[in-house]
C-alpha cells in the first residue's frame, strides 16, 4: 500500500528528523528490512508499551525502543536521538562513577540517591495529572503507561538510595524527584517563544490532519465524475489546497525553529546555573571525579531542555493527531475501524516478547559500546598513547579493541536476526490486515456504504493514528527522561558546599602597596584529619605546629605522610575532623574561604596551565597585574630561560600540555609570585626542574625568604630545597615528630636524617624509625669504619679521575644503616692540600674540562665538541671542592651544570662578571647566566666589576670564590667549595 508522498512530511517530519550518518550507523542494526506497512505503525506503540511495561531493573527500558518498524509514518528522529544519548551517556557514566546516566539511567541513577518518602511526595501531583480519565480509552492507556513508568522510576530510586546509603563515603545530598512544576519553571524565561511555537504547531498539525480527508474527496471527485468539489471548480480547490499546505508548511517551519531556539536557550540557562553551582562546590566534590558533573552539565541538561520544548511540541502534535485521526476513522467507517483493531491483540503479544528481548539486547549493546569507547578514550589519551608507543603494544591494544568490537557485533547480529524476523512477522500480519481491510472495504464500496475516497482517507488516518501513537509513547518516555535528568540537574544546582564561599568574616588584608603582606601567624592545634572519601584512613593524627609570619618552613616526611594534606587544610579545601587551625589568632572557619585564599599563593605538585598565553597563565587569579609585574615574576621564577626561545615571548599561546614539566613549574611559581601573597605554599615546586633551573628557582625562593616578608612554607623531598628553609618540620605517622633548623636535625638518629638518607639513596624505602633509633653507638662505629674505607676509596678515585675514566663507585653519602658518611679530604687528595685548609687557593690547574667530559663519555654529551674545544683552549677547571653536605654524585652533577653554564657563557659571548665576593660566592649566580639576557640582572644584583671576556684576563678570579665569614668579630676568608675557573690566556 503506497500513500501519497504528500502525507509524509506532515507526519514523519519533526524538528530532528534528519538522521545523521552516525545516528543511522547506530540504529542500522534496527533498521527493518521488511516492506513498509502502515499497519506496523499501529502495532508499534503496543510493542513499545510492552517493552516499557515489562518490569526490569534496567530503567533504560523507559526510553523508546530503538527498533522502529518500517513505516512511512515513523519519526526517525526518535530512534537515533535516543540511541545516541544512551551511547554517550553510558560512556560518560561508566567513565565517571559507574553511574549509568543514560536516558533512563538519568532517571534511575540520579534518583539513585533518592529517598522514598520524597519520591512519593513528588509523585502525587504528577500522578494526579496522569490519572486515567473516563472519556478517552487511548489517553487512559497512556496514563497507565506513564504511571507504570513513574512506578519504575520510584522503584529504581528507592533501590539505588538504599544501596547508596550503605556507602558512607558518599555524602551527596539525596536528590529530590523534581516536581514537574519546577521542571517547567526552567522553561519560563522562554514561555513567549514556546507559546507561539505551540500555536504554530497546532496550525500545522490541523492542516496536515485535513489532508487525508481532502485527498479522499479529490479521489471521489475524479471517480464519481462530479462537476464540482465543495461547490467549487477543481482548479480553485487545488489552488486553495496549495495555499493551505503552504501555510501549514510555514507554520511548521516556524514552530520547529522556535522550539529549537527556545530549547537551546533553556539548555543554556540550565547549564550556566548548574556550572555556577559546580564552581561553588568544595574540593571534596572534585575529588570524586568530574565525570558525573560533566555528564549532568552536558547530557542531562540537554535532555531537560529537549523535554521542555521539542518533546512537548511532539507530544502535543501526537495527541492532536491521535484524537483527530481516531475520531475521523470512526466517522468514516466504524465497521472498518473495528476490523482494524482486531489485528492489534495478536500482534501486540508478539511485540511484547520482541520488545522485551530487544530491550535487553539494546542495553547490553549500550554497555558494550560504552566499554569500547572507554577503552579507546583511555588508550588514545596523550599520556597513555605515549606509554603504549614506548612499549610497542600497538598490536596488543588493537586486539583488545577488536575484542570489544567483537562483543558489539555479536549482540548486533542477534538484534539483526530478531528484528528481521519480527518485522517480517508484523509486516506480514499488517499486510494481511490491509488486504482484509481492502477486501472488506472494497465490498462496502461496491455496496455503496463507503466511497473509494473515504476508504483511502480511512487508510491514511490509520497511518496517522499509528504514527501519533508512536509519538505519544515516545513523548511520555521523553517526559520521564526529562524528569529523571531534571532530578540530576537540580541535585547539582541545589547542592550546598560544605565549605561555603562568601560565608564568614573577611580576613583583613594589607596590600603590598601599603608596605608588605599581612602578617598571619598560623597555628595547628591538635589537628586530626581524614579525607571525607576515606573516613577510616587517618591522615593527620594530632598535628600541632606554629608558623610565624615572614619565616620559612620546610615540611618533610615520607611519601604519603600527609604533607600536601596539611597545605590543603590551610587553604580550606577541607576542614579538620577535629582540632583547629587558626590564622592571625582566629579559627580558619570563621573567615570566608576566598579571603583566606587571597592571602595564600600555592604552587602545587602538578601545576595546571590553561589554554591561553603565558602571560594569561601567569596572571591567572591576579588579573590586575601589569605586564611589568608579570615579567618580573617570570624572571624571578626562571621562566626567561625558555620564554626567550618562544616566538611571541609571554604572548605565546600555550595549551595545558605544551610546556615541559619543569617549565610548567616555573610558570606556576611565577603565577604564585605575581599574586604577592602573605603566605607562599610550595609543594614540591622544583621537583621537575633540572639542577640549573632548580638553583635558579631556589635562589628566587631564597631571596623571598631573605626578605622576610612572606611566610614561605615548603613541602619538598630535595635536600637542596629543604635547606633553604630556616625551620624544618618533620611529619611522620600523622604527627610532627621533629622540628628545628637543618643543622639541629641533621644529626645521627633523627627521623629527618633517615628521610634524607632514603631520598639521596634514590628513593629507597624510608628506614623504619626503629631502625634509626636502634643502637646508635654501634651504628656510628660501623659508619666510622665505612668512612675510613670510603676515604681511601675516594682518594683513589680522585687520583684516577685526574688521570682517566671514572671507576664505578657508590654514590651514596650514607652507609647502610642510614648514617651520613662524613667525607674528609685526605692529604693525598690533590684537590685539597694543607695550604688550602688555610684558605689559600691552589695555583696549579688540577682538573681540566676535557678530562671531566671524557670521564663521562657514557652520558649524553652536555656540550658540543666545538664548544668543549673552545672552552678547553681557553680555560681549565682549576679547583673543585665538593660541598660537604652533599655526596659525590651531587658534585658531579654540579660540575656538569657548571660546564653547561660556561658553554652558555661562551656561546652567548656574555660578559663575565667578576663581581663582589658575596654575590659571586654562590655558583648560583653563575647559573643566572643561562637564563638571563646579557647583563639583564646584573645591576639589580649589585654586581660590579665586569671583565670583558676574550681579553686574556681571568674569567673568574679564584680569590673571588672565597667566602667572607665573621669569626670572633674578625673577618675571615673561608673556602666555600664552589668551582673556580681559571682563564688560560688565549692571547
Ligand atoms: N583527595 C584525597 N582523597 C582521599 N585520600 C587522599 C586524597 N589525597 C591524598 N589522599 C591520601 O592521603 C594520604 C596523604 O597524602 P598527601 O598527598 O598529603 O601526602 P604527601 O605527604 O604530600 O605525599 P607525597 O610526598 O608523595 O606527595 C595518602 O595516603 C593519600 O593516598
Amino acid at each position: 500500500m503506497v500513500f501519497p508522498s504528500l502525507v509524509l512530511p506532515q507526519i514523519a517530519a519533526s524538528r530532528s528528523s534528519v538522521r545523521s550518518p552516525f545516528a543511522l550507523l547506530l540504529s542500522s542494526s534496527s533498521s527493518p528490512s521488511s516492506l513498509p506497512s502502515p499497519f506496523s505503525n499501529v502495532l508499534f506503540p503496543l510493542r513499545q508499551l510492552s517493552s516499557l511495561s515489562l518490569s526490569s531493573s534496567r530503567p533504560s527500558s523507559l526510553a523508546p525502543s530503538p527498533s522502529y518498524p518500517p513505516s512511512l509514518f515513523h519519526r526517525p528522529s526518535l530512534l537515533p536521538r535516543s540511541n545516541l544519548q544512551r551511547c554517550f551517556q553510558s560512556t560518560h557514566s561508566a567513565a565517571s562513577q559507574n553511574i549509568r546516566p543514560s536516558s533512563s539511567s538519568s532517571s534511575s541513577e540520579n534518583e539513585a540517591n533518592n529517598s522514598t518518602p520524597r519520591s512519593k511526595r513528588a509523585e502525587e501531583p504528577t500522578a494526579a495529572k496522569t490519572e486515567p480519565g473516563p472519556s478517552s480509552s487511548s489517553s487512559s492507556l497512556y496514563q497507565r503507561l506513564a504511571k507504570l513508568i513513574r512506578e519504575k522510576l520510584q522503584q529504581q530510586m528507592v533501590k539505588a538510595s538504599a544501596s547508596n546509603s550503605k556507602d558512607p563515603s558518599n555524602p551527596t545530598p539525596v536528590p529530590a524527584f523534581p516536581d514537574l512544576g519546577r521542571l517547567i519553571s526552567l522553561a519560563l524565561p522562554q514561555r513567549r517563544t514556546i507559546v507561539i511555537a505551540l500555536v504554530l504547531l497546532l496550525v500545522s498539525s490541523s492542516i496536515s490532519l485535513t489532508i487525508p480527508f481532502a485527498i479522499g474527496k479529490v479521489i471521489d471527485f475524479f471517480t464519481s465524475g462530479q462537476s464540482s468539489l465543495f461547490g467549487l471548480g477543481f482548479g480553485t480547490v487545488a489552488a486553495l489546497m496549495l495555499l493551505v499546505f503552504a501555510v501549514g508548511a510555514g507554520a511548521k517551519a516556524g514552530s520547529n525553529i522556535l522550539l529549537e531556539l527556545s530549547g537551546v536557550r533553556v539548555v543554556q540557562g540550565i547549564r550556566s546555573q548548574a556550572y555556577r553551582s559546580a564552581l561553588r562546590q568544595d574540593v571534596e566534590m572534585a575529588d570524586r571525579g568530574a565525570g558525573d558533573t560533566v555528564s549532568r552539565l552536558s547530557v542531562d541538561t540537554s535532555i531537560v531542555g529537549e523535554s521542555l520544548t521539542s518533546d512537548i511540541g511532539d507530544g502535543l502534535r501526537a495527541g492532536v493527531t491521535v484524537l483527530f485521526a481516531g475520531t475521523a476513522m470512526f466517522l468514516l467507517s466504524s465497521k472498518l475501524t473495528l476490523l482494524m483493531l482486531t489485528v492489534v491483540p495478536p500482534a501486540a503479544i508478539g511485540a511484547v516478547f520482541y520488545g522485551r528481548y530487544l530491550r535487553d539486547l539494546t542495553l547490553k549493546t549500550q554497555d558494550a559500546v560504552g566499554a569500547m569507547t572507554r577503552l579507546a578514550e583511555e588508550r588514545l589519551s596523550p599520556p597513555a598513547f605515549r606509554t603504549l608507543t614506548a612499549f610497542n603494544t600497538q598490536k596488543a591494544e588493537a586486539r583488545r579493541f577488536d575484542e570489544k568490537v567483537g562483543s558489539i557485533v555479536e549482540l548486533q547480529t542477534k538484534e539483526a536476526y530478531a528484528s528481521g524476523l519480527f518485522y517480517a512477522g508484523t509486516g506480514f500480519v499488517g499486510n494481511c490486515a490491509i488486504l482484509t481491510l481492502l477486501t472488506y472495504g472494497g465490498h462496502l464500496v461496491s455496496k455503496g456504504e463507503i466511497s473509494v475516497g473515504d476508504l483511502t482517507s480511512l487508510l491514511m488516518y490509520t497511518a496517522y493514528l499509528g504514527g501519533g501513537m508512536v509519538s505519544l509513547t515516545s513523548f511520555f518516555a521523553s517526559v520521564m527522561k526529562g524528569v529523571g535528568a531534571g532530578a540530576r540537574v537540580f541535585e547539582l544546582i541545589d547542592r550546598e558546599s560544605n565549605i561555603k564561599l562568601g560565608e564568614g568574616e573577611r580576613l583583613a588584608s594589607a596590600t603590598w602597596q601599603q608596605g608588605g603582606p599581612t602578617r598571619l601567624p598560623i597555628r595547628f592545634n591538635d589537628v586530626h584529619f581524614s579525607y571525607p572519601s576515606r573516613p577510616n584512613q587517618k591522615i593527620l593524627n594530632g598535628v600541632s605546629l606554629s608558623i610565624e609570619p615572614g619565616q620559612s618552613y620546610a615540611l618533610v616526611g615520607g611519601s604519603g605522610a600527609g604533607k600536601s594534606s596539611v597545605h590543603s587544610l590551610l587553604l580550606r579545601y577541607y576542614d579538620p575532623s577535629s582540632g583547629s587551625i587558626s590564622l592571625a589568632g582566629k579559627d580558619l572557619r570563621s573567615y570566608s574561604p576566598e579571603s583566606i585564599r587571597k592571602q595564600i599563593a600555592v604552587v602545587p605538585q602538578e601545576p595546571i596551565l590553561f589554554d591561553g598565553t603565558l602571560e594569561e597563565n601567569i596572571k591567572y587569579g591576579t588579573e590586575g597585574a601589569t605586564r611589568e609585574e608579570v615579567e618580573r615574576a617570570a624572571e624571578l621564577a626562571g621562566c626567561h630561560a625558555f620564554v626567550k626561545d618562544l616566538s611571541n615571548g609571554l604572548d605565546t599561546k600555550i595549551g595545558s600540555r605544551q610546556l615541559s614539566g619543569g617549565q610548567k613549574q616555573r610558570v606556576a611559581i611565577a603565577r604564585a609570585l605575581v599574586k604577592r601573597p602573605s603566605i607562599l605554599l610550595l609543594d614540591e615546586a622544583t621537583s621537575a626542574l633540572d639542577s640549573a633551573s632548580e638553583l635558579l628557582v631556589n635562589q628566587a625562593i631564597d631571596s623571598i625568604i631573605r626578605e622576610g616578608k612572606i611566610t614561605v612554607w615548603i613541602v619538598a623531598h630535595r635536600l637542596s630545597t629543604i635547606k633553604s628553609a630556616s625551620n624544618i618540620l618533620v611529619l611522620d605517622k600523622g604527627k610532627i615528630v621533629e622540628k628545628g633548623s637543618f643543622n639541629e636535625l641533621d644529626r645521627p638518629g633523627t627521623r629527618f636524617r633517615s628521610l634524607m638518607a632514603a631520598q639521596l639513596d634514590g628513593g629507597a624505602a624510608d628506614p623504619v624509625e626503629e631502625e634509626v633509633q636502634v643502637d646508635v653507638e654501634q651504628r656510628e662505629e660501623a659508619a666510622a669504619a665505612e668512612e675510613v674505607q670510603e676515604k681511601s676509596r675516594d682518594e683513589n678515585i680522585y687520583t684516577r679521575r685526574l688521570d682517566g675514566p671514572t671507576p664505578a663507585r657508590s654514590s651514596s653519602p650514607y652507609n647502610s644503616l642510614g648514617s651520613r658518611r662524613e667525607y674528609h679530604t685526605s692529604s693525598r687528595n690533590p684537590l685539597e692540600k694543607d695550604s688550602e685548609r688555610e684558605g689559600v687557593v691552589p695555583t696549579e690547574p688540577t682538573w681540566s674540562v676535557k678530562q671531566m667530559l671524557d670521564r663521562r663519555s657514557s652520558s649524553p654529551p652536555v656540550v658540543n665538541r666545538q664548544t668543549i674545544q673552545r672552552l678547553e683552549n681557553s680555560s681549565s677547571l682549576r679547583y673543585l671542592e665538593r660541598d660537604p653536605s652533599q655526596g659525590y654524585q651531587e658534585l658531579e652533577r654540579q660540575l656538569q651544570d657548571f660546564v653547561r653554564l660556561i658553554q652558555v657563557v661562551r656561546d652567548a659571548d656574555l660578559e663575565i662578571l667578576q663581581g663582589e665576593e658575596e654575590e659571586i660566592l654562590d655558583s648560583r649566580v653563575l647559573s643566572k647566566l643561562e637564563s638571563l639576557e646579557n647583563r639583564l640582572c646584573f645591576d639589580e644584583q649589585g654586581v660590579e666589576g665586569i671583565v670583558e671576556s676574550g681579553q686574556g684576563e681571568e674569567v673568574l678570579d679564584p680569590q673571588v670564590l672565597l667566602g667572607v665569614a665573621e669569626s670572633d668579630g674578625r673577618e675571615e676568608r673561608v673556602r666555600r667549595g664552589y668551582f673556580v675557573v681559571e682563564r688560560v690566556s688565549s692571547t
